[in-house]
């Protein structure tokens, strides 16, 4: 399948890693990759998603291991063997991530550090190595995208990952400037609300079904809509782009549903405004 957006062979002679790429985001973002010519390693801690992600993309165009981007020693594995596969690495997609749903109160210590090590550990492990691996030695630098959530004041049920994502937006800032001088250049997605499986499986049912209203667009973003952005970041198109946070996120971050709100409209659905007065 081609891609909807993109012309063929965008990506050609580039090498991307996309972590997480056996589902939902890094899925899409994966095969979107590979449709626009690049090769394509994916990683996760199931073989079994990662090789049905395989089987969706063009022959050979994807390659597949198992590494847990908590492992120090399973991350150095995992990027010395896309690099002895492929001989260099152009873009990194940070995507494996996650949390679970929570009162603040209630989570405890083990679970904290779980959620921190995942999504800053995790995605320092991968860019420390891809860098020190490759991006550095090699005098080419590259492109790292890291994957963090809207809404940005924070989303209740989530002080954990609410933490973490700050973390690495803060991270992905600080090494653009740092690494500017390797031409690496680092931005994060901050991805609103997704209809990916795990979004409307995970999470509580009441949850899920209100997930949408709560999006001033009214609608779950689309996983194509975020590889495309994905994309766009990996080719030519976002050479210029370094410690930016691209928020993608059908304006989430700026409101919580629709506006007007209920019941403030009039009946045309138009929103309220106030009386003009005559000037004393
Ligand atoms: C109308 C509604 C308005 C509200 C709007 C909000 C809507 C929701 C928006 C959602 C936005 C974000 C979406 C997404 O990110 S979707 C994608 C999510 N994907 C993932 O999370 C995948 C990765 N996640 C995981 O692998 C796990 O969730 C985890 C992060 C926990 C890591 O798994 P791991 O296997 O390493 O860890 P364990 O299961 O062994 O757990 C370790 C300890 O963590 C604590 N824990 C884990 N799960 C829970 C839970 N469900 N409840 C409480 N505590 C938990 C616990 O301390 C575990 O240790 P113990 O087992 O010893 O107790
Ligand atoms: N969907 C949404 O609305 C939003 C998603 N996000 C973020 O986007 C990313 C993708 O989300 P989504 O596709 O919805 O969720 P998924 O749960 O489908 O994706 C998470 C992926 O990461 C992999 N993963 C989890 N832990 C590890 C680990 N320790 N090492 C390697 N891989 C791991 C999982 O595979 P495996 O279990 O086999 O390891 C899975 O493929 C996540 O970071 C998520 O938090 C952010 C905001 C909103």
């Amino acid at each position: 399948m081609r891609s909807e957006l993109f012309r063929e062979g965008l990506l050609e002679g580039k090498v991307a890693i996309v972590t997480g790429g056996g589902s939902g985001l890094g899925r899409a973002a994966a095969l979107e990759l590979a449709r626009l010519g690049a090769r394509v390693a994916i990683c996760g801690r199931r073989r079994e998603p990662l090789e049905e992600t395989r089987s969706l993309a063009p022959d050979g165009a994807i390659t597949v291991d198992v590494c847990d981007v908590r492992e120090e020693q399973q991350v150095d594995a995992f990027v010395e063997q896309v690099l002895e596969r492929h001989g260099r690495i152009d873009f990194l997609l940070n995507n494996a991530g996650g949390q679970y749903m929570v009162p603040a109160e209630d989570i405890t210590p083990k679970g904290f550090r779980t959620v921190i090590r995942l999504n800053v550990e995790g995605t320092w492990l991968m860019t420390h190595a891809v860098a020190t691996k490759w991006m550095i030695p090699s005098g080419e630098g590259g492109k790292i995208c890291n994957v963090t959530l809207s809404p940005h004041h924070g989303l209740p049920g989530m002080a954990h990952s609410s933490a973490a994502r700050a973390a690495v937006e803060n991270l992905t800032r600080v090494l653009s400037i740092e690494w500017s001088r390797f031409n690496i250049r680092l931005t994060a997605i901050a991805a609103g609300h997704f209809e990916t499986e795990t979004l409307l499986t995970k999470y509580p049912e009441q949850v899920v079904r209100g997930v949408a209203k709560t999006v001033p667009l009214g609608r779950l973003g689309r996983p194509e809509e975020f590889a495309w952005l994905v994309a766009f970041l990996a080719s030519p198109g976002g050479d210029y782009f370094s410690g930016a946070i691209l928020t993608i996120d059908g304006a989430r971050d700026n409101w919580f549903g629709p506006y007007p709100p209920p019941g403030l409209a009039d009946e045309s659905g138009k929103p309220p405004a106030e009386a003009r007065r005559p000037r004393a």
